[in-house]
């Protein structure tokens, strides 16, 4: 019997959708206004997802507490209040879309979970626009 626990978290970051080795012309016309050189932020809402088997002595999959120390110290510290481009060294050569970033929060995550449970990423850009992502 599978049982999943999910924990909400959210961070608040700038960033700049566009290409480097592209044009200015190119990038506006895919990225449009998300190419602004002067970027434009989000208030990121991320919904972490661990599904595993019930521990029959702690009645846990995971412990809340430690599933929320860990988006703490792994995502929220490293994303809250940052320019995606300028201060986060994962997106120097990678564009920071939503899709980037779930990848992103994934694998930093990953290795803290055990191996025999699931991880998914639901990562809310905008109220109306989120990405998800569960590996492969
Ligand atoms: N596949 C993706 N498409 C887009 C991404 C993305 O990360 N992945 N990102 C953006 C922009 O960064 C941004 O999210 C767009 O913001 P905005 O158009 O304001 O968002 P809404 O759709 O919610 O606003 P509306 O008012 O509904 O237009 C663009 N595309
Ligand atoms: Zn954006």
């Amino acid at each position: 019997m599978k049982v999943t626990v999910s924990r909400k978290a959210h961070f608040n970051a700038a960033h700049r959708l566009y290409r480097k080795d592209w044009s200015m012309e190119q990038n506006d016309l895919v990225f449009g206004k998300c190419n602004n050189p002067n970027f434009h932020g989000h208030n990121y809402e991320l919904i972490v997802s661990v599904t595993g088997e019930i521990d029959q002595e702690t009645g846990f999959v995971i412990d809340v507490k430690i599933l929320s120390d860990l988006i703490k110290e792994h995502i929220e510290n490293a994303f809250d209040h940052k320019n995606l481009n300028l201060d986060v060294p994962d997106f120097e050569n990678l564009n920071p879309t939503a899709e980037n970033i779930a990848v992103v929060i994934w694998n930093k995550l990953r290795k803290y979970i055990d191996a025999n449970k699931e991880l998914e990423v639901v990562l809310y850009e905008t109220p109306r626009n989120f990405v998800s992502y569960k590996g492969n």
